[in-house]
């Protein structure tokens, strides 16, 4: 079980979002934070505003209310290129990678973020470079190579590469932006289960060696409940619980919205913190 956190300074602060599309709201005044050094998850219910809080957080989607901070600083006004740059990366729930490049193109465009260039330049960006610049950006890729351990796929196309490897691509380029804050959509789903420890390991290491901070949307409870210092849970785009692990899987509403949900095939197994099934995908 992972280390509670119950206090500390918060890395990203998410305050009162309301979002609405048509006369659905998505999201309705949603608070909390992310505090620093750790991994905070949000659960919830197929439909619950998992996605739609990303993408709001991200700066994909505008709400129509409320505020988020990074470090303290709002970014409301900040595009999502720009939130990239002030060290806010994401990863998306489908995988999205340039499929007919080698991986270690895709984690050099994540880079970009860091460019004032657009997406052309970066292609041409080695002919203008400051040399001290590049020898340190690619220290910056062999160390992320090797931490995730691809070196032997480097120069493999993303295409060919198995589904598992391809999301540590993913998280590979995300890394590559240098983030503070780390979002990852579903980072195991659709994985099996050596695939889901994989990756539960690497997310604990980017947070303990890399000092990244992680918020992260995920299906898999067993996964999510052992690595999470901090469970957010929302349903019907309302936050109906926010603590540890332990304290969220034994509260009566998130047992009670995941009965709500239907999913009660799956209930037992997903709150039984640490004991969930890892085998990766949607358990709902
Ligand atoms: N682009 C959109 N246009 C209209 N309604 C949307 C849009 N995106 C999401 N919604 C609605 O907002 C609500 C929240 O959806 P959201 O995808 O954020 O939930 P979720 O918790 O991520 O679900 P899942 O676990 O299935 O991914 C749902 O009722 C959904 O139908």
């Amino acid at each position: 079980m992972a280390s509670e956190l119950s206090h500390g300074k918060p890395a990203l602060s998410v305050e009162r979002i309301t979002l609405t599309f048509g006369g659905l709201r998505a999201l309705n005044e949603v608070s909390f934070d992310v505090v620093e050094g750790s991994v905070t998850s949000v659960i919830g219910p197929n439909g619950a505003g998992k996605t739609s809080l990303f993408n709001a957080v991200s700066g994909f989607y505008k709400p129509s209310g409320g505020s988020v901070r990074l470090f303290g600083e709002t970014i409301d006004r900040v595009p999502a290129p720009e939130r990239a740059r002030l060290g806010l990366a994401r990863t998306f729930q489908n995988i999205a990678l340039f499929r007919g490049m080698t991986v270690l193109d895709n984690i050099k465009l994540g880079r970009h973020a860091h460019m004032s260039t657009g997406l052309l330049d970066a292609l041409w960006y080695f002919g203008r470079a400051r040399r001290e610049e590049l020898e340190l950006r690619a220290e910056i890729e062999r160390r992320i190579i090797d931490f995730l351990e691809i070196d032997h796929i480097r120069n493999a196309a993303v295409a060919a590469l198995p589904y598992g490897l391809q999301k540590r691509v993913e998280l590979a380029r995300a890394l590559a932006m240098r983030p503070r804050v780390l979002m990852l959509d579903e980072p195991v789903a659709g994985m099996n289960r050596e695939e889901t420890e994989d990756m539960a390991r690497f997310i604990l290491d980017v947070k303990e060696e890399w000092g990244v901070t992680i918020l992260m949307v995920e299906h898999d409870m067993g996964m999510v409940m052992d690595i999470s210092d901090h469970v957010v849970v929302l349903n019907f785009g309302e936050v109906i619980a926010d603590g540890s692990p332990r304290a969220v899987a034994a509260n009566p509403r998130v047992i009670e919205a995941y009965l709500g949900a239907g999913d009660v095939g799956d209930l037992r197994r997903r709150l039984q913190a640490g004991k969930g099934p890892t085998t990766g995908g949607k358990a709902a």
